[in-house]
């Protein structure tokens, strides 16, 4: 297999890299922001599959910059995966629990209406939406809260900060499930050599870590396992304004990526070790 990936220094598009040998593309190579240049390396290659792990991933910033998200996050992949149907190979397309309004408690199953609360979420779905149009064997895997060694997230903003102060004030009302980027790059890997043999599974999944939990339980976690020891407060996100609003509920129902592809949820507690594992390596 040859697989290509689209990003390089993303949290998932650099543990694909350490799992697998992979083809990695930075933007020097294939920038989102030219769709048709990224649909034309992958005409060009002499891949047997794709995996997509670049994004618009500033949740914030792209209340500001819809075009550019939108072209990233909308545009590109849909004209990757009409390349990849035209050349009759499998591509997976990563998306997100932000393409939810987060209404309920319910974990969302990936059928559920989606309505996102931000251009970030839009954005994404519009990839969702053109990658299913490009009919070809794709899997759009939607996942949440991802964290690694590598990159910026909540794992690294909570080691720095809870290094810095005594007392961190942690949203407490947005549930969901923390995901390893690692075990993100997994997932897609298997789902790509699946897909090679069975065309059928192609499709829209959801993965996500279990236990779900507020983020100001994940920040717990964190501070537990990595010796720190700052008081967490929980608040409620309108203590907390964002730029962009962020669904209450991020809950995703996983059961049918088990069934199709034998992926169960990982407990991310354990990723969430090999993370702080790798961070001391680094360091
Ligand atoms: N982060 C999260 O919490 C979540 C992420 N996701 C999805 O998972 C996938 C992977 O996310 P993650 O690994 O966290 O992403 P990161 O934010 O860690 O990395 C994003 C990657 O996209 C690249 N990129 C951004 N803009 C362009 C562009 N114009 N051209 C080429 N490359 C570009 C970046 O390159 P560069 O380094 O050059 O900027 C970087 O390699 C994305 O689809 C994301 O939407 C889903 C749920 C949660
Ligand atoms: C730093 C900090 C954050 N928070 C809250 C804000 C927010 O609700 C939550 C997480 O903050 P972040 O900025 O990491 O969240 P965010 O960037 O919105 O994370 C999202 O990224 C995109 C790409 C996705 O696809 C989502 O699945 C999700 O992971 O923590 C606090 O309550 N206190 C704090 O001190
Ligand atoms: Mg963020």
């Amino acid at each position: 297999m040859s697989i290509l990936v689209f990003g390089k220094t993303g949290q998932v598009a650099t543990e694909l890299q350490r799992q697998a040998d992979v083809v990695a593309m930075g933007r020097d190579v294939a920038d989102l922001s030219n769709p048709k240049a990224c649909a034309d390396v992958i005409r060009a290659s002499n891949a047997t599959a794709v995996i997509n792990a670049a994004a618009y991933t500033a949740v914030d910033k792209a209340e500001d910059e819809s075009d550019l998200a939108n072209l990233i996050n909308g545009d590109a992949p849909g004209a990757m995966a009409q390349a990849c149907a035209e050349k009759g190979i499998p591509f997976v397309q990563i998306s997100t629990d932000y393409v939810f309004d987060g209404g309920g408690t319910h974990p969302w199953k990936p059928g559920d209406a989606v309505a996102p609360l931000g251009v970030y979420g839009a954005s994404k779905l519009r990839g969702e939406e053109a990658v299913r149009a490009a009919g070809g064997t794709s899997v759009i895997l939607r996942t949440s809260w991802v964290f690694s060694a590598h990159g910026a997230n909540f794992v690294k903003t909570m080691l720095r900060l809870g290094a810095e102060r005594d007392r961190l004030t942690i949203v407490a009302d947005q549930i969901g499930g923390p995901t390893a980027a690692a075990d993100i790059a997994a997932t897609c890997l298997t789902i790509a050599k699946t897909l090679q043999s069975d065309a059928g599974l192609a499709g829209t999944y959801h993965f996500s870590g279990a236990p779900d939990v507020s983020w100001a339980d994940f920040a717990r976690e964190i501070f537990r396992q990595a010796g720190l020891t700052p008081e967490v407060v929980d608040i409620p996100s309108s203590d907390f304004p964002t730029r962009a609003i962020r669904p209450a509920n991020s809950r995703l129902d996983c059961s049918g990526l088990q069934a199709a592809f034998g992926v169960r949820r990982p407990d991310w507690r354990n990723s969430l070790n090999d993370v702080l594992t790798d961070l001391k390596g680094l360091s």
